[in-house]
């Protein structure tokens, strides 16, 4: 059998996980120092990132060309749209953040290029592109998730320890494990030509997502002109 797609593409990968996780933001979370408007930042972008990354999996429903494949985008889309959002209307709650608030957001300068360039990817190819635009979101979250819950005391941190548990949880490393076995399945057996394509798009989406977390940490938005 063929070396599995993600095993393949992780030394590339592995770094920028290593950084994101070394970041300030997310070493703020483990150790619960973080400013809470740094997060806020987060919260708002992280959602309306999230409405554009909900239509990826719509994408991929409508380009899978078998059921189960169509299955995992559209369990993924609800997943989305009912279990992650949750999580950040319930934050969003408990600073006072009306609902409208959240989804009136305007996507920073950082987050349009990260979605644009997804949503890019995944309208122009098959659904093997869907997949592969997909997978660094689940992949470096999940990753960080549980290397900041082997901090001692950081999963019952006040502020972060339910983002903490929500990312480390067995439910989220399904849903990454779900991403993983996805991508590997559509790889399997294609050229080298278009596994290059594919690790491109990991590793641009990989990059974006450092580049979201210092967006997150600095509360950028847009230049002002
Ligand atoms: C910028 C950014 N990147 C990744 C995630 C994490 N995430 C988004 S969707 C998904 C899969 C299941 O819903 C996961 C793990 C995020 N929230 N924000």
């Amino acid at each position: 059998m063929s070396e599995k797609f993600t095993d393949r593409i992780y030394p590339k990968i592995k770094g920028i996980w290593e950084a994101c996780f070394k970041h300030p933001f997310v070493q703020g979370m483990g150790d619960g120092t973080l400013d809470l408007e740094k997060f806020k930042h987060w919260l708002m972008q992280d959602y309306v990132y999230l409405i554009e990354y909900a239509r990826l999996f719509a994408i991929g429903t409508s380009k899978a060309t078998d059921l189960g494949t169509m299955n995992s985008f559209a369990k993924g889309l609800d997943g989305v749209l009912f279990v992650e959002m949750d999580l950040h209307r319930s934050y969003a709650k408990t600073f006072g953040i009306p609902e409208e608030d959240l989804e009136a957001t305007d996507q920073s300068a950082i987050n349009t290029a990260y979605t644009s360039y997804m949503l890019n990817k995944a309208q122009a190819g098959g659904v093997e592109n869907v997949a592969a635009a997909l997978l660094a979101c689940s992949w470096c979250y999940n990753y960080i998730g549980l290397e900041l819950a082997k901090i001692p005391g950081a999963l019952e941190g006040e502020n972060y320890g339910s983002w903490i548990g929500m990312y480390s949880s067995d439910e989220f490393t399904d849903l990454n494990e779900n991403a993983m076995d996805l991508i590997n399945k559509l790889a399997e057996g294609k050229p080298e030509r278009e596994l290059k394509v594919l690790e491109e798009i990991v590793v641009k989406t990989g990059l974006f997502e450092y580049m979201f977390w210092d967006m997150c940490y600095k509360q950028e938005t847009w230049p002002e002109i």
